[in-house]
């Protein structure tokens, strides 16, 4: 099996202007000084924070994500940022899909898939979400609302680099909920993402990309989480808006 390096993303959402975004990075900054942790550490700030982002975390090992793209790379689309201005402000990493872009902002399965490849296009590493709803699972359609969203999301995708490309496993019920999938549960679906993924891709990509989870991720239960064979870090929303607790997560990732 490939050795997957961990990853912890930290997704801000609607949080932290540039000052707080620049007293977080300072006081992170400081901490991961003392040890040295094991798994890449990404921060995802709203966009009008990522310069700070970017100038805080410059020569050390903290990457920067935006949380969102528009799929076209120029044109008239008001109010949106496209993959070029992302990556030329510094940026090494998109979220794309998350469960709140789908459902407030009208995101399709069909929009994930441009943006996945407009942040490829402009040498972004996607880390693209998807994840059942709690209503999907207690139908039992979890398994084939991840393969539609799966296919549908990575289709027509030619190639990615391995290295270069995250899935993001996000039930949505355990989103901003306190109720975390179970290290089973969560393992299941990335059993089976791992193995759909060889179907689409190829069994290189499959045994190398990264697939984190996400949803009420936390200090205590990441340990548990990152034992699975298939979960490779974490995607953090409310957890990694203190230091203390996005410290926590880091230095429980193995
Ligand atoms: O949506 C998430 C990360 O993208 C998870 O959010 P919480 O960690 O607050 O549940």
């Amino acid at each position: 099996m490939a050795n997957r390096t961990s990853i912890i993303a930290g997704n801000w959402k609607m949080h932290k202007t540039s000052s707080e975004t620049r007293s977080f990075l300072e006081a992170l900054k400081s901490a991961i000084a003392d040890f040295e942790p094991n798994c890449e550490i990404v921060v995802a700030p709203p966009f009008t924070s990522i310069a700070t982002a970017v100038a805080e975390t410059d020569g050390t090992r903290i990457r920067v994500a935006a949380q969102n793209l528009h799929w076209e790379d120029r044109g008239a689309f008001t109010g949106e940022v496209s993959g070029p201005m992302v990556k030329e402000i510094g940026c090494s990493h998109v979220i794309i899909g998350h469960s709140e872009r789908r459902q407030y902002f009208g995101e399709t399965d069909e929009s994930v898939n441009r943006k996945i490849q407009a942040a490829m296009r402009s040498g972004l590493v996607p880390i693209f979400c998807l994840g059942e709803t709690l209503e999907e699972r207690e139908a039992g359609k979890t398994f084939d609302v991840v393969k539609r969203q799966l296919i549908e999301g990575i289709g027509k995708i030619e190639s990615p680099d391995p290295d270069r490309f995250v899935i993001a496993y996000e039930p949505v019920w355990a989103i901003g909920t306190g109720k975390t999938a179970t290290p089973q549960q969560a393992q299941e679906v990335h059993e089976f993402l791992r193995t759909e993924s060889a179907k689409i891709l190829g069994q290189d990509f499959s045994d190398r990309t990264r697939i984190l989870y996400g949803g009420s991720v936390k200090p205590d239960n990441t340990r548990s989480l990152l034992n699975q064979p298939d979960i490779d870090g974490g995607l953090v929303g409310g957890a990694s808006l203190t230091v203390q607790d996005f410290l926590g997560i880091i230095k429980e990732a193995i």
